[in-house]
């Protein structure tokens, strides 16, 4: 068995802090090759497709990679922009935003990487970069608030695959979900009062999340029951009363039941019980993608003013906001402690007296 080398090894060398924010992930570009490259890793995922692998293999191999390419390649366009995918350039801009801030508090010694679940840059490509800079402690945040095995476990299982192909392991730390962090909802609710002032509210607050096979929930995983408490917490500090608000769940994927009630649904019922405006929020996505930009933003629109809907506004994702860099960084202080303070040797001293002098 050869195992990948550490590169740059000597005695000595100096033990960095690596922060390793990581994303779903999105294509090359918004074509049907490039499309069909990205889409047959993502759904090759076992934690993503949940069904007998000899029977999804026929599936995607025979049926969904000769439809689905040219279809999310022609979304994708919409979306595009000079520099690229939406979701790559907010993830982008969150890198540098949470390393300055970590910089300020901690000095050069910690480092803030990102990486994509799926695509470029690679999970395995980022941990290597980083151990090679000499990251002997790497703390993983995927930037999925709410825990789902689809989202949070196949990350996990990347980094744990990278894994197998090392000798030298880091220090680790994963963060598996904040989809209660105070500082993470105050931020959504700052978001949404933030357009309140500027458009007025709405008659209903829609929360849309990601959704998933009913069947997972079923088998006992959390993410459900993670988004409805998000919404919960965010009305409760806003103020809302039951009727204000909804929950629902978008970008169904199959013919199989998902989470309900599904987002499109909701919206083209919502002006015959007589709600002809509303307000969509995404709070599962942390930066804007093809399932908020064109989905939310364009899609559902379309499908509430053409049941009768009068006004749709879609209040943007939290992406690189000072509140949710805020956030994160509060997240991931938390989530270093011991690394950086409390510690024995002198390099984490040196790390406390630093993070003291800002505080
Ligand atoms: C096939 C099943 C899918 C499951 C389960 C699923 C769960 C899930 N996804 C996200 C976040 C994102 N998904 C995005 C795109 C996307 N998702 C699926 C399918 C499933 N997702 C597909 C096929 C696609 C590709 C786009 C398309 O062809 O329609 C994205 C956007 C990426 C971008 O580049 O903009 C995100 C983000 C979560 C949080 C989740 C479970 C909780
Ligand atoms: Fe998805
Ligand atoms: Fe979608």
């Amino acid at each position: 068995m050869m195992y990948r080398n550490s590169e740059q090894f000597s005695h000595h060398q100096s033990d960095k802090i690596g922060v390793l924010i990581t994303n779903l992930g999105t294509p090359e570009s918004p074509t049907k090759p490039a499309l069909r490259r990205y889409l047959k890793e993502f759904l090759s995922d076992p934690r993503v497709v949940e069904v007998p692998r000899f029977i999804w293999w026929f599936i995607l191999n025979l049926v969904i990679l000769n439809i689905r390419p040219k279809r999310s390649a022609r979304a994708y366009s919409t979306v595009w922009t000079e520099q690229g995918s939406p979701l790559m350039t907010i993830t982008r801009q969150q890198r540098d935003a949470l390393q300055q801030r970590l910089t300020k508090l901690y000095g050069e010694n910690v480092l803030v990487e990102f990486a994509m679940r799926y695509g470029q840059p690679a999970i395995k490509d980022v941990v290597h970069s980083m151990l090679g800079k000499g990251v002997r402690k790497l703390l993983v945040l995927p930037l999925y608030p709410q825990y789902c095995a689809s989202t949070t476990a196949s990350t996990f299982d990347a980094l744990a695959q990278d894994f197998t192909q090392r000798r030298w392991l880091p220090e680790l730390r994963f963060v598996t979900q904040y989809h209660d962090n105070p500082d993470y909802i105050s931020a959504l609710a700052n978001k949404i009062s933030a357009h309140w002032q500027s458009h007025g509210k709405a008659q209903k607050l829609i929360f849309s999340y990601h959704g998933i096979p009913k069947r997972y929930l079923t088998n006992g995983d959390p993410y459900h029951c993670q988004c409805l408490k998000t919404t919960r917490l965010v009305a409760e500090r806003l103020g809302l009363t039951q009727d204000e608000y909804l929950t629902t769940f978008q970008s169904r994927f199959g013919r199989e039941e998902w989470l309900q009630p599904y987002t499109d649904e909701t919206l083209k019922g919502l002006p015959a019980k007589g709600a002809k405006s509303v307000q969509v929020i995404c709070p599962g996505f942390s930066a804007d993608c093809l399932e908020t930009i064109e989905e939310i933003g364009e899609e559902n629109r379309e499908v509430f003013l053409a049941a009768g809907g009068e006004s749709y506004q879609y209040i943007a994702a939290l992406n690189s906001d000072d509140d949710h860099m805020a956030a994160l960084t509060r997240i991931i202080e938390t989530n270093l402690y011991g690394w950086t303070i409390g510690g024995d040797n002198e390099a984490r001293s040196k790390l406390a007296l630093a993070a003291g002098a800002e505080k």
